[in-house]
């Protein structure tokens, strides 16, 4: 037998255009991305609604044909070998997919029959899944007759019936209130402790921050930057970015400052300036009083620390828009 190889997931120029329908024209929803995701790692897929994310997911688990370049995932290409990548790899859905003719505990029974198990392993691992993520008082109720968090736990059991190799989460903690945002964390953490490999999207960027090993920023079907959080703010987003809106055009004395040690760069739009600094302290004081003493107040001021989505504002020159 060969070596398994290292990578979970890559994917060379990997492209998917939507044909035409109608009056709508082809949509472009991914265009050309390279990934290189190691077994093991915990990788994410960032960026606003629309970037592509759910299309690329698409791609790497073989329910939409890509339309240009390549991907494989456990060594298999996602076209050729669709069936036997469907039997390594399982799949979260952003929307709760469970069989509400079923129960929860036969949701996950009826999967590992359907990959093979016999009965009584299929109610083992079933039962053993359950308790393990604290979901054993529901086994018997409606997957639509619980909490959204608790079915979104139900399906990541599901999917976790054959023992994949690698487990792909649409936006998995989309919708949820931030506690239980927070305890799904606990369980993702958990299952990569105990060396599942995970690539999951987010447009939450805290939930990527908190997660992921290392992420791809995507926006408008393509890869801005990837790396880990830390790679990312230091290449891409080191600064704090102070945004000041003035009631009237930015005063002249605004200007001068890009010169400045510690401040990179200078945006100015009619009223709005925003500021990309190293060194910030006392910055957005002086950027109130320069308008003062040009007759400007000051309507708006916010100041962002180094983060993921200063990082998102450096790449696109846009806000990041959860
Ligand atoms: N089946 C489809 N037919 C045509 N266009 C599509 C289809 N699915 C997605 N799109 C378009 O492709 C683009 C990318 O969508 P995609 O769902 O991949 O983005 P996303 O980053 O996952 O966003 P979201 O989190 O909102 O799903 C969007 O412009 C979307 O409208």
């Amino acid at each position: 037998m060969t070596e398994p190889s290292e990578a979970a997931v890559r994917t060379i120029d990997l492209k998917k255009t939507y044909p035409a329908s109608g009056p709508r024209p082809a949509v472009p929803a991914v265009q050309g991305i390279d990934l290189d995701v190691p077994r093991g790692e915990f990788f994410g897929l960032l960026g606003p609604n629309g970037a592509g994310k759910s299309t690329t997911i698409g791609m790497l688990t073989t329910l939409v044909v890509p339309t240009g370049g390549s991907a494989r995932v456990c060594d298999l290409d996602v076209v050729r070998d669709a069936v036997e990548i469907k039997r390594r790899i399982g799949v979260v859905s952003q929307n709760n997919s469970l069989d509400s003719d079923l129960t929860v505990a036969e949701n996950l029974e009826f999967r590992g029959r359907y990959f093979g198990l016999g009965a009584r392993d299929a109610r083992r691992r079933a039962g053993e899944l359950l308790e393990l993520f604290g979901l054993t008082e529901q086994r018997g109720g409606n997957p639509f007759e619980i909490s959204g968090g608790q079915a979104k736990r139900v399906m990541i059991c599901r999917a976790l019936m054959h023992g994949p190799e690698v487990l792909f989460l649409d936006e998995p903690t989309a919708g949820l209130d931030p506690q239980t945002r927070t305890n799904l964390w606990g369980v993702l953490r958990g299952l990569q402790a105990a060396g599942q490999t995970i690539l999951l999207t987010t447009h939450y960027m805290e939930e990527a921050e908190a997660l992921c090993d290392r992420v791809a920023v995507v926006d408008h079907g393509q890869i801005l930057a990837s790396g880990t959080v830390d790679e990312l703010k230091s290449n891409a987003g080191a600064d704090t970015v102070i945004t000041v809106t003035y009631d009237a055009a930015a005063p002249e004395g605004i200007h001068g400052l890009a010169d400045r040690d510690g401040i990179s760069k200078v945006e100015i739009n009619d009223g709005q300036v925003r500021v990309f600094a190293a060194e910030s302290d006392g910055l957005l004081g002086e950027l109130v009083t320069l308008g003062s003493r040009a007759g400007v107040g000051v309507t708006d001021a916010t100041q962002l620390r180094p983060s993921l989505e200063t990082v998102f504002l450096t790449l696109t020159g846009r806000e990041y828009r959860e």
